[in-house]
């Protein structure tokens, strides 16, 4: 599978600040690569070097077989990116702000084509400022893909969203991926990781301090499976212990709590079952990639750097 970004050893430092530490990774083309970290992480600072919008301290860098620091206007042509809501005056209409990021483009881009494909025909003449967070995150997807471009950088595009609107734009992020677009998805939600997100990498203080796919990561470093039932009259849980993958069987106010490999939770049922015994209210929970953060970095997601 081709490289589309390759980043080994990257540092960058503003004057004793060490924003970026030692950051490797590689992205693949085709897939939609996650950024994850807390605040302060280093993961803007990262994606704007790969735009060529900072200079590197250190560290070597291929975004599209070019480097961002000395090819910066040939790569910005290949790639498509998110803007800061700030980017855009308050007066100017939909279609005119697709209009001029056009003209931008060195191929012609179907203006009209884009207005229909992104479902911005009903708000085509609506100045910026009074869209919604919803439809102002549709006109950034839409911009940043004018002239389809290889590579699109997303810098929490979701952050301010409503549920629903998160999830709408999710499916514009999945639409990006089945048009051909490789995507980089800088985000501190970790919901949003695990529907989206092929490979992560994962950023504490500068630093990628794990980079897998979410269900690995999730079955290497999230804990153990965790399976909670109602005690049932006559039944010894802890003849439980005996099944392959358990790891430790408690009992508490008549709950049952049982924790082992992700493959112990069928086991359970299945040990359940034979002896005679189904609990109506079985439940299983399988680590989360929050899990996986808090066990990599002691933190939560949202929460800021340690001073
Ligand atoms: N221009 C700058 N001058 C000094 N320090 C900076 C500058 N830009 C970023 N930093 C510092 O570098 C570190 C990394 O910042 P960066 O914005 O990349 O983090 P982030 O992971 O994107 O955080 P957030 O999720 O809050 O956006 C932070 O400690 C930040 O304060």
């Amino acid at each position: 599978m081709n490289t589309v970004i390759s980043v080994e050893h990257l540092r960058k430092t503003y004057g004793d600040v060490i924003a970026i530490d030692d950051v490797s990774f590689e992205v693949r083309h085709g897939e939609v690569f996650g950024i994850l970290g807390s605040n302060g992480a280093g993961k803007t600072t990262t994606v704007e070097i790969l735009q060529g919008l900072r200079a590197r301290t250190g560290g070597r860098l291929e975004v599209l077989g070019l480097d961002p620091g000395r090819e910066t206007d040939r790569l910005r042509r290949r790639i498509g990116s998110q803007l800061q809501s700030s980017a855009l005056p308050e007066r100017l209409r939909v279609i005119e702000a697709v209009r001029l990021f056009a003209r931008l483009r060195d191929e012609p881009v179907d203006v009209d084509g884009a207005i229909q494909a992104w479902g911005l025909e009903p708000l085509r003449n609506r100045p910026f400022g009074v869209l919604s967070g919803g439809e102002r995150q549709r006109l950034f997807v839409a911009l940043a893909l004018l002239g389809d471009p290889e590579l699109v950088l997303l810098d929490e595009l979701t952050t301010g969203l409503d549920p629903t609107a998160r999830r709408a734009t999710w499916e514009l992020v999945r639409q990006m991926r089945d048009r051909g677009a490789t995507v980089v998805l800088v985000t501190h939600f970790m919901e949003e990781a695990e529907a989206l997100c092929d490979r992560v990498a994962v950023m504490d203080a500068g630093r990628v301090v794990a980079c897998d796919t979410p269900h690995a990561l999730t079955a290497r470093q999230g804990g153990p499976v965790t399976i909670t039932f109602s005690a049932i009259d006559g039944h010894d849980p802890r003849s439980l212990l005996t099944v392959p993958g358990v790891a430790s069987v408690d009992v508490d106010g008549g709950r049952v709590s049982v924790t082992g490999h992700s493959t112990a939770a069928a086991r359970v049922a299945a040990a359940l079952i034979g002896q005679g015994v189904t609990p109506t209210d079985y439940r299983t929970h399988y680590p989360s990639l929050e899990d996986v953060f808090l066990t990599l970095t002691g933190r939560q997601p949202s929460e800021g750097e340690a001073t």
